[in-house]
């Protein structure tokens, strides 16, 4: 059997001392899959991921990332003023070297995965010049071209219109089923997480996390419970496909004129 990508082990990490932030955590990621992050802003998603990354040290327990990384954060700024080109080619350097020149090929393959995401015409615009949406759309091209083996994403859909959700969402799949790329993402929204991923975890606190199959382990129930509002599972066949998902139940206003969660608060 393949060795998994990602083997967590009692993971502890604070950033103030004896104030955990994650605790006891054990994960198992296997290579080839796609396992998504699910918990309540500020409940330290962005930090695991840190720790993925090596950009951050266990203080408890150990992580082993067996593979080459391409990270796609939720924001990203640069101080320097490059093109957008040059940021998909960044993605490039390991092939590239230090102080050589990308190739033709390099520059075809930026090219193309621009153009995967409609900024084909963008290629030579300043990046800080791009919207929000946009820029993310570039980083993901760029860690397509980087040819990793391990994409983490954080909230990789957070600044897209649904369109771009949906093409991420495409690629995820695609990266995963037919370049057996392993991915792991950050999302607040399950229906994307039941849509692509094989597996998540859902960190409810410090010590207490739920991982299984997103079939199983997102539900009604566990959804509730984690962001303390409803949710919705619907299932209905749409052109010949079955189309399992979330919805969001909104808050109404009461004649009192207070919010509350309908029937289910
Ligand atoms: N550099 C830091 N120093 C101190 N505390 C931090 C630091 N970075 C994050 N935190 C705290 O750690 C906790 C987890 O933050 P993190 O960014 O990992 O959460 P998150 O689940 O990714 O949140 P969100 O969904 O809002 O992006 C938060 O309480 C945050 O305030």
């Amino acid at each position: 059997m393949n060795s998994p990508a990602v083997l967590i082990g009692d993971l502890g990490y604070f950033y103030q001392a004896e104030r955990w932030i994650l605790r006891h955590l054990d994960l198992c990621v296997p290579r080839g899959s796609i396992f998504a992050i699910l918990a309540p802003n500020g409940r330290g998603k962005t930090t695991l991921l840190q720790l993925l990354l090596g950009a951050l040290k266990p203080r408890e327990g150990s992580i082993k990332v067996d593979g080459r990384c391409a990270f796609v954060p939720q924001l990203f700024e640069v101080s320097f003023d490059y093109s957008v080109l040059d940021m998909v080619l960044m993605g490039r350097a390991r092939r590239i070297g230090l102080f050589s020149q990308p190739a033709r090929e390099d520059e075809a393959a930026a090219l193309e995965a621009l153009e995967r995401f409609g900024l084909g015409d963008y290629a030579s615009r300043a990046f800080h010049e791009l919207s929000g949406g946009q820029r993310q759309l570039v980083v993901f091209a760029r860690a397509i071209v980087a040819e990793a083996e391990i994409l983490i994403l954080d909230e990789p859909t957070s600044a897209l219109d649904l369109r771009h959700q949906a093409l991420i969402l495409k690629w995820v799949g695609t990266l995963s089923r037919e370049h057996g790329l392993t991915i792991v993402m950050t999302t607040h929204h399950p229906h994307h997480a039941l849509a692509v991923a094989d597996a998540a975890l859902l960190m409810q606190g410090e010590a207490d996390y739920t991982t299984g199959p997103v079939s199983q382990i997102l539900t009604e129930a566990s959804l509730g419970r984690l962001y303390g509002a409803p949710l919705k599972r619907l299932s209905f066949e749409h052109e010949g496909r079955r189309i399992e998902t979330f919805a969001a139940i909104p808050p109404v206003r009461s004649s009192a004129g207070k919010d509350h969660w309908g029937d289910a608060s």
